[in-house]
């Protein structure tokens, strides 16, 4: 079984959620049905218009733990209709090898093999708790595109970039984090790119948004990701960090941010429908807050 992400010309909008470790596994699989059938499927099947337009501007992913991945699959491909959005499942991590004496961890191919589209890889937690550097991020992230999933790479300033007058300071961290994550990936390989400022996750409130703009307007200026997008591999950055709804509207500018990476603010079925049709709504060229 595989699940990929359908192929698009242009970069389609993202919204996704992980559930980290919040969740136990029968509310991950009635977080799954409820999302999907009371809301997505609830307001898409009466609206074909609405399907139609969700399915061709906004790609939505859930990463749930891994024991909850193979049913959170199964319960995506079931409900999936042919005209509405799909449903993406990602994974919270991976090993760099493909087998191997690494007692309990995870396979790249092995999560490939169960229906796994994208996997999350170097986030502020596994960084902070489990020591994992860039370095590491750049050999998973290999991995996850060499078997046919999407990279979902978080980045993000540690306290120093915290505050509006650091934001050159983050800009070049945050940089020189997605060169050394990217190191040594398919060129012509999607990755999708996870800003998160260290300080913002697990906080009351998200980045300020010309911070937000202003580091993701680095990195799309890159030399890292530009080579990538002249050889095919396109890149689109999310952001996250105490995301919900209203926030994306604030961050978004031509050729800016392509989307939202939920946690606790998502939580809530309703409040992960509600930031997805916010998060298509919201004009290609400029936000709507301007
Ligand atoms: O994986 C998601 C991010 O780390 C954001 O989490 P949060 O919105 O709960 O701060």
């Amino acid at each position: 079984m595989s699940s990929s992400v359908p192929p698009s010309p242009h970069r389609r909008r993202l919204v996704g959620v992980s559930t980290k470790m919040y969740f136990s596994h029968a509310r991950t699989t009635q977080f799954i049905a409820s999302f999907i059938d009371g809301h997505l499927q609830h307001h898409t099947s009466t609206n074909p218009n609405l399907a139609a337009s969700l399915a061709s501007k906004i790609d939505i992913f859930i990463i749930p733990d891994f024991l909850s991945l193979t049913s959170a699959v199964e319960q995506s491909t079931r409900r999936q209709t042919t005209d509405g959005p799909k449903v993406l499942v990602g994974a919270q991590d991976c090993h760099w090898e493909d087998s191997g004496p690494f007692t309990g961890e995870v396979s790249p191919s092995v999560l490939a093999e169960v229906g796994c589209s994208i996997v999350e890889i170097g986030h502020a937690e596994r960084r902070r708790f489990f020591g994992e550097t860039d370095a590491i991020t750049a050999k998973k992230a290999q991995a996850v595109a060499r078997n046919g999933m999407i990279p979902l790479i978080c980045v993000g300033e540690g306290e120093a970039g915290g505050s509006p007058g650091q934001v050159e300071e983050a800009q070049e961290e945050v940089v020189r984090q997605v060169e050394s994550c990217l190191e040594g990936v398919d060129e012509m390989k999607e990755v999708w790119i996870a800003y998160e400022p260290v300080w913002a996750i697990g906080a009351k409130e998200p980045a300020g948004k010309e911070h937000v703009r202003a580091v993701v307007r680095a990195v799309r200026k890159s030399e890292v990701v530009r080579r990538r997008e002249g050889k095919g591999g396109m890149t689109r950055i999310l952001y996250g960090g105490s995301a919900g709804p209203g926030l994306f509207a604030q961050l978004k500018e031509e050729d800016g941010v392509d989307g939202l990476f939920l946690g606790r603010f998502a939580h809530e079925e309703g409040q992960f429908w509600k930031t997805i049709c916010e998060v298509a709504e919201v004009d290609d060229s400029k936000g709507r807050a301007e």
